[in-house]
C-alpha cells in the first residue's frame, strides 16, 4: 500500500529536473536524514547550521540535479504513521511517498537508493524479485553498519544487477538536530563528479561530512555512529555527580548538555583537548582534583576501548552473524 501525501506526486518517479531518492528502511537514521533533505528543500536553504560554523561542508556545491520526489519504504502502518508524524509538518514532504512493503516500485522509480534498514536485512531486500532490473544503473548509498562495498557489489552480482555505484556512509543520531558527523567512504575508482557533489550535499543536509578510506569504516562506525551513545553516559555521570550534590536533576542535565556544548564549540574552534583541559585545571584547584579521580578510574583507557570493542562488533554486524556482543575473554 502506498499513502500519497501531496499533489502531482507521478507514483514518485523523477521530473526531467530533479532526482528520486528512494529509502529502503526510513526508521530512526532514513527519517533524520530526510528530514535534513526536506528542511532544506523546504526552507531553499543549502547551507546546513553545522556548515555554516566555520564547517569544511561549506564548500560543498549544490548539485545540478537535486532530489525533489522521494519514496520512504516500510513495512509496518506503525513505521509509515511515524514518518508523517515526525516529516509532515515540512512543505516539501509534498513529494514525499510513504510505501509499505513496496520495495520494487519504489526502487524502479528511483535515480538514487539509500539503505537505511538494519545491516542483517540487506542481503533480502536486495535479493527479493525484481531488483536486479530495478537497481540495474543506479547509486547506491548504505548506511548500514558493518556491511562493506565488497558485500553489497557481491549481491548486486549475484542477482545480476550491473553498473550500479556503491557509496557507504556513516551518519550519525544528531542527523535529527543536523548535528551528524557524517563519514563517507572513498571509492575507487573515484565517483563521478556528479555523484561526489550529490552525496556530499546529501549528508551536509543533516551536519559536517569527512571523507576516509573505506577500511576505517567500522572504527567511524565506533567514534561517530555509536558516539553519541558513548557521550550520552559522560553526560549522565556529570549530571548524576551534581544531583548527588544537590543540583535538582533538570537543572542538572541542561547543565550537563550546555557544558558539553561549549567543551564541544571551543574542541571544533581549534582547541586540542589536553591544551583545554590544562587551561581548566588551575594549579591547587577543583579541576585537577576531579580529573585525577578520572584518571584513577581509568576512564580514558576505558571510553578508548569502548570505541575499540564497537569498531570490532561493527565489523560483523554485516556478516550475518549472531551474537557478535558475546565476550571475547
Ligand atoms: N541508529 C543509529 O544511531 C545509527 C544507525 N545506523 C545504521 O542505520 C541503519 C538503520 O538504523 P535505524 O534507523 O536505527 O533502524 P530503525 O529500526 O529505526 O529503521 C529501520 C527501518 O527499516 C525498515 N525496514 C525493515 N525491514 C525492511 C524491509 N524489508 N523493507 C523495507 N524497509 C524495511 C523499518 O520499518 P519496519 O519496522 O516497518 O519494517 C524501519 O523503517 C542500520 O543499518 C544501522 O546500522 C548508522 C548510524 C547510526
Ligand atoms: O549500534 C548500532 O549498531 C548502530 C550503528 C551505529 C549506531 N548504531
Amino acid at each position: 500500500m502506498s499513502f500519497v501525501n501531496g499533489r502531482d506526486t507521478n507514483g514518485g518517479k523523477a521530473d526531467s529536473s530533479g532526482l528520486t531518492l528512494t529509502f529502503l528502511g526510513c526508521g530512526t537514521m532514513g527519517i533524520a536524514i530526510l528530514g535534513g533533505i526536506l528542511d532544506s528543500l523546504s526552507t531553499g536553504s543549502q547551507e546546513t547550521a553545522s556548515a555554516t560554523a566555520s564547517s569544511t561542508s561549506t564548500a560543498v556545491p549544490t548539485p545540478r540535479r537535486l532530489p525533489s520526489r522521494f519514496n520512504a519504504c516500510v513495512r509496518r502502518p506503525e513505521s509509515a504513521k511515524r514518518i508523517r508524524k515526525e516529516l509532515g509538518h515540512y512543505s516539501a514532504f509534498q513529494h514525499v511517498t510513504i510505501r509499505e512493503k513496496e520495495n520494487l516500485i519504489a526502487t524502479q522509480a528511483a535515480d538514487v537508493v539509500l539503505l537505511g534498514c538494519k545491516p542483517q536485512m540487506v542481503a533480502g531486500i536486495l535479493h527479493a524479485e525484481g531488483m536486479r532490473e530495478a537497481l540495474t544503473g543506479k547509486v547506491l548509498i548504505s548506511i548500514c553498519a558493518g556491511v562493506t562495498e565488497q558485500q553489497i557489489e557481491s549481491y548486486l552480482a549475484e542477482i545480476g544487477a550491473s553498473g550500479c555505484t556503491v557509496v557507504r556512509v556513516m551518519p550519525n543520531t544528531a542527523a535529527a538536530v543536523r548535528e551528524s558527523m557524517t563519514v563517507i567512504a572513498t571509492s575507487n575508482p573515484p565517483l563521478s563528479e556528479e555523484t561526489d557533489v550529490l552525496i556530499a550535499w546529501i549528508f551536509t543536509r543533516i551536519g559536517r561530512v569527512v571523507h576516509l578510506p573505506s577500511n576505517t569504516m567500522d572504527a567511524c562506525t565506533a567514534l561517530c555512529g555509536s558516539g553519541p551513545g558513548f557521550v550520552a553516559v559522560m553526560a549522565e555521570s556529570l549530571a548524576a555527580g551534581a544531583i548527588a550534590m544537590g543540583i535538582p536533576r533538570d537543572e542538572a542535565y541542561l547543565m550537563a548538555a550546555q557544558t558539553m556544548r561549549g567543551t564541544t564549540g571551543l574542541l571544533l574552534a581549534g582547541e586540542h583537548p589536553a591544551i583545554l583541559r590544562d587551561k581548566v585545571s588551575t594549579p591547587g584547584g577543583c579541576t585537577i582534583g576531579g580529573l585525577l579521580v578520572l584518571e584513577e578510574g581509568g576512564v580514558r583507557g576505558t571510553i578508548a576501548k569502548a570505541v575499540r570493542e564497537a569498531t570490532v562488533v561493527a565489523s560483523q554486524l554485516g556478516q550475518g552473524k549472531s551474537g557478535v556482543n558475546g565476550t571475547r575473554r
